[in-house]
Parts: structure tokens; C-alpha cells; sequence
């Protein structure tokens, strides 16, 4: 794609955090702006890489100002959008749902109507103008203990979460269908790795261990999810961003199902190999606490369009990857 400013929201996110050295690593003359509001969940401390490349850019600001938005298209003549900046945490859509529909739906409308309109005038009406948007497999909701989701299941969200991810998605499919907008989706599964925030549950389990506190899992800890490295996730994203077909999506997993409570043993007999502790194991803490509210039991997908269209399949092992990332955490943590 062309050397134009490429705007990417939500950067300093755990997934935007990765994607953006990743990218700038892959191609050296993109020029990246990224737009975040630094809410709780963003870190610029994550992209201390990139923070100083000439090609790089950090801006402070919400999605949902359009006046803000429309100036960073005009100022930095944005030829396309990677859209990751979202309120993401399921509980706190439970507890406090207000800014997921403020940031996921309305934030998302404010960036397609400034692409639409800047795109629309534009200096450059050959260049290829794409707008990416970064979604999740909980806008299918839940399965039982068999089947999978693929690009090609109906949307059923269960969370305030994810009803306000699949209102996005289909805003952007509608700019697709009514204006033309080159869009693509991708649907990604639970990412694990480096620079997540505390709140998930592979970084909970992790600091409740090495603080010696319970360790909460959510009923009886039956739940599956299906875990992708971030590196993985980042590398699908550059295929679907470069060559994805105009308006489809792309369903996106690691095909690594695991029950929440086998993942925290799993993470416990890890942590009792890298930093002992001085009597018993990390599994002594673990500790059911109330469910959460609609938690939705599995979610398991179906990779094969990714395969089949873009020749992308997970790499990352399992027990490599999420040895690397309790590597991670205990360095973050135990500097703390
Ligand atoms: C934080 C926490 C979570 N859990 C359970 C709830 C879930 O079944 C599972 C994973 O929880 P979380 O880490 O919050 O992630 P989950 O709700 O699956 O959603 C994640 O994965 C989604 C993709 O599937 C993303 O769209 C979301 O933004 C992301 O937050 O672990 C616990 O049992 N204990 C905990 O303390």
C-alpha cells in the first residue's frame, strides 16, 4: 500500500502495541499515526521501540471527536485506517456499559464518516483507501462443548461488549455496501503475550500467583476459550490489511481451545518451574469466585478461509508462547 499516513487507533492497546512495531519493523517507509485517548487500558510505555522512529507518530485524542478526526485526516492525509482503539473488557461492559456503546459504536461511525468524506475529496482518487476494522469472535456468541464459529455464522453477542463490537462491524459493512468503502474485518479470538493489560485473565492468574493471593476463576472454571499469540494475530493482520478481499471478513484463531481452569493449573505448574515459591505450588491458590454475568462457554473457530485465501495458519506453540509471556509478566511485576 502507499507511503501515506496510515492512521491506526487504539495503538497504544495490547494488540495496537504489537501490531504497530511489527509493522513499521516489516515495511520502514509507512508512516504511522497513531490516535489514542489513553484511557486505563493504553501504555505508551509499550511502544518505547517505535517513539522516536521519524516514521512514527503518537496523538492524544478520543475517535469519537470528530473535529479531531477530521483534522488528523486532513493534516496527515491518511490513505487508510487500522481501527483498533475499542473498550474491550467484558466486565467492565457488565458493570459500566456507557462507553463501550460511546467508544465501539459511535467512535467507529465518527472514523468511517471522516474515511468516507476525506476519502471521497481526496488529492489522490487512484490510491487504494482501506479501512480495517478490528474485531472479535464474541460478536458470534457462545457454542456448546462441539462446533465452530466461522466468517459465515450468524451474529448473536451476548455482552454489552460484544453487542457494541458487532453494531460496529455492521456500520462498517453498510459503508461498504452503500458507499463502497474498502473494508475489511477480522473476527480474532482471545490473544495472549507481552504488553497485555493486568486486567485479562492470563496476567491475573499470573500477579494474584506472584503476590501470593487467590487466584480467581469464574464459576467452575469449564469456560473455553481459544488463545492466539499477539504475533500470530499481528501477522494475520497484515494479510488481511494487504490483501484481504474489499468487504469481507476474516475469522482469526490459534486453535488452541483450552477450559479456563486447565490454562491457570497450566500457567501455575510454569510459574512453579521459573520462580518457585518456597513451599507448594502456585496451584494451591487458585480459587472459584461468582461467575460472570451471561459468561459465554466456548468459543472455537474455524480458520480455514485465512488459510484457504491468504495462506495464513498460527505458528506459535502453545506452551513456547505462553512461556515467553510468563517471562514477561514476571519481569514487569517483579520490577514493580
Ligand atoms: C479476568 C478473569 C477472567 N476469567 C475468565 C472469563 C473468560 O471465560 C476467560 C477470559 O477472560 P478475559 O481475559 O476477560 O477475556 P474474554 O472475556 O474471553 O475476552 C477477551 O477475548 C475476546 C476475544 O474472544 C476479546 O474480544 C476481548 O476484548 C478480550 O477481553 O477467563 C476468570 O475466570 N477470572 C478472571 O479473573
Amino acid at each position: 500500500m502507499s507511503k501515506k499516513g496510515i492512521l491506526i487507533t487504539g495503538g497504544a492497546g495490547f494488540i495496537g502495541s504489537n501490531f504497530i512495531p511489527y509493522l513499521l519493523n516489516k515495511y520502514p517507509d509507512y508512516h504511522i499515526i497513531n490516535l489514542d485517548k489513553l484511557t486505563y487500558a493504553g501504555d505508551l510505555s509499550n511502544l518505547k521501540e517505535v517513539e522516536d522512529l521519524q516514521q512514527y507518530e503518537f496523538i492524544q485524542g478520543d475517535i469519537c471527536d470528530e473535529q479531531l478526526v477530521g483534522d488528523v485526516f486532513k493534516q496527515h492525509s491518511i490513505s487508510s485506517v487500522i481501527h483498533f482503539a475499542a473498550e474491550s473488557h467484558v466486565d467492565n461492559s457488565i458493570h459500566s456499559p456507557n462507553s463501550f456503546i460511546k467508544t465501539n459504536i459511535e467512535g467507529t461511525f465518527v472514523l468511517l464518516e471522516a474515511a468516507r468524506k476525506y476519502w471521497s475529496n481526496s488529492r489522490y482518487p487512484n490510491q487504494r483507501n482501506r479501512f480495517h476494522h478490528i474485531s472479535t469472535d464474541e460478536v458470534y456468541g457462545s457454542l456448546g462443548e462441539t462446533g465452530l464459529f466461522s466468517e459465515n455464522s450468524p451474529y448473536a453477542p451476548n455482552s454489552p461488549y460484544s453487542a457494541s463490537k458487532a453494531a460496529s462491524d455492521l456500520l462498517v459493512r453498510s459503508y461498504h455496501k452503500t458507499y463502497g468503502l474498502d473494508t475489511v474485518i477480522s473476527n480474532c479470538s482471545n490473544n495472549y503475550g507481552p504488553k497485555q493489560h493486568d486486567e485479562k485473565l492470563i496476567p491475573t492468574v499470573i500477579r494474584k500467583a506472584i503476590e501470593d493471593k487467590p487466584i480467581p476463576i469464574y464459576g467452575d472454571g469449564s469456560n473455553v476459550r481459544d488463545w492466539i499469540y499477539v504475533l500470530d494475530h499481528c501477522k494475520a493482520l497484515d494479510l488481511v490489511f494487504h490483501k484481504g478481499q474489499t468487504g469481507e471478513s476474516y475469522v482469526i484463531g490459534g486453535n488452541n481451545e483450552y477450559a479456563n481452569l486447565y490454562l491457570a493449573k497450566t500457567i501455575c505448574e510454569l510459574l512453579d518451574q521459573l520462580s518457585p515459591k518456597e513451599k507448594g505450588s502456585y496451584t494451591d491458590q487458585i480459587s472459584f469466585v461468582k461467575d460472570r454475568l451471561g459468561h459465554d462457554f466456548r468459543y472455537g473457530l474455524d480458520i480455514s478461509k485465512m488459510n484457504r485465501t491468504l495462506a495464513w495458519n498460527p505458528e506459535e506453540d502453545f506452551i513456547g508462547g505462553l512461556t515467553k509471556t510468563v517471562k514477561w509478566y514476571l519481569r514487569k511485576y517483579e520490577k514493580a
